[in-house]
């Protein structure tokens, strides 16, 4: 008997965002088919331009693709109304973004509350307490972001990204900010979201050695899925990436010259 398939916590099908008509359209997203299973840890990579902003802003429900689906935890979000979609954002996807995106004047405990009072909910304190405790932040509570350092801020981040218990989090560049030595800890702090609490995580990223915290790795070239690791090494990840990088460098060689 085989094991039955792992849902999918977010999955687009066949998605699709071109901007501007007729000749001078744009293939952002070139119909990207991507399922993400529940409880994985995944990098979505690919040169400038080749649509990562654009796939994670689509599977978000902040831009509206212009044609595919996107399913998160298995419902169909595409057509739902601004309302709806920013429902979705606030209640079922945890962002994380590479310049941390904190509220200056809210205290670490305040900032990881946030979410639910944006949904009109009184944040369970309890949870925020064990989720500061969770990214070793419990004696910090009470400071402001300003008062932290970048990797502490990124730690608060994440405890807010969780604190709605998302269906997936979507994390831009996390380590994009961070010295080396602070963004391994980030990163494992991720790996650990995902193997400890069975988190959902896919994260943008140009750096290889980020990606290979990751299960898999997809790579984007022109809108479209150009290839996938499992289970990457940073050496595997680096030479894929250079390869797909040459590739857009000469594609861009050959559209100059036209
Ligand atoms: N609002 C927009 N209007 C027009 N074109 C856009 C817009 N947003 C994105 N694009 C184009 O869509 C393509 C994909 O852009 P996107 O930002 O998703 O790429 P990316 O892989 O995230 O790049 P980077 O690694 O540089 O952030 C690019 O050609 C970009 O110029």
């Amino acid at each position: 008997m085989t094991a039955p398939p792992v849902p999918f916590a977010l999955e687009a099908q066949g998605l699709t965002r071109t901007f501007g008509a007729g000749t001078g359209a744009v293939y952002a997203l070139d119909g990207v088919d991507l399922g993400f299973p529940r409880g994985t840890f995944t990098a979505v990579m690919g040169p400038s331009g080749s649509g990562k902003s654009t796939f994670l802003s689509c599977a978000a429900g902040i831009d509206r693709p212009s044609g595919g689906r996107v399913l998160v935890a298995g419902t169909d979000v595409t057509d739902w109304d601004e309302d709806r979609r920013s429902r979705l954002r606030r209640e079922r996807i945890g962002f994380v973004f590479q310049d941390f995106q904190l509220m200056p004047y809210l205290t670490a405990e305040q900032n990881v509350g946030l979410p639910p009072r944006l949904a009109g909910r009184r944040p369970d304190r309890a949870r925020v307490r064990g989720l500061l405790d969770l990214v070793g932040l419990a004696d910090r509570a009470h400071h402001l972001p300003g008062r932290l350092s970048g990797g502490q801020r990124q730690r608060v981040a994440i405890a807010r990204a969780l604190v709605t218990d998302p269906a997936v989090v979507l994390a831009d560049e996390p380590t994009g900010a961070l010295d080396s030595a602070t963004a391994r800890d980030v990163l494992a702090l991720l790996r650990a979201c995902v193997d400890e609490l069975g988190q959902t995580v896919v994260m943008v990223t140009h750096d290889p050695v980020a990606a290979a915290y990751a299960d898999a790795v997809v790579f984007l070239a022109d809108g479209r899925v150009a290839g996938r690791i499992e289970a990457p090494t940073a050496d595997a990840v680096a030479a894929r990436a250079a390869h797909l990088d040459d590739r857009a460098a000469h594609l861009d060689e050959r559209a100059v010259r036209r």
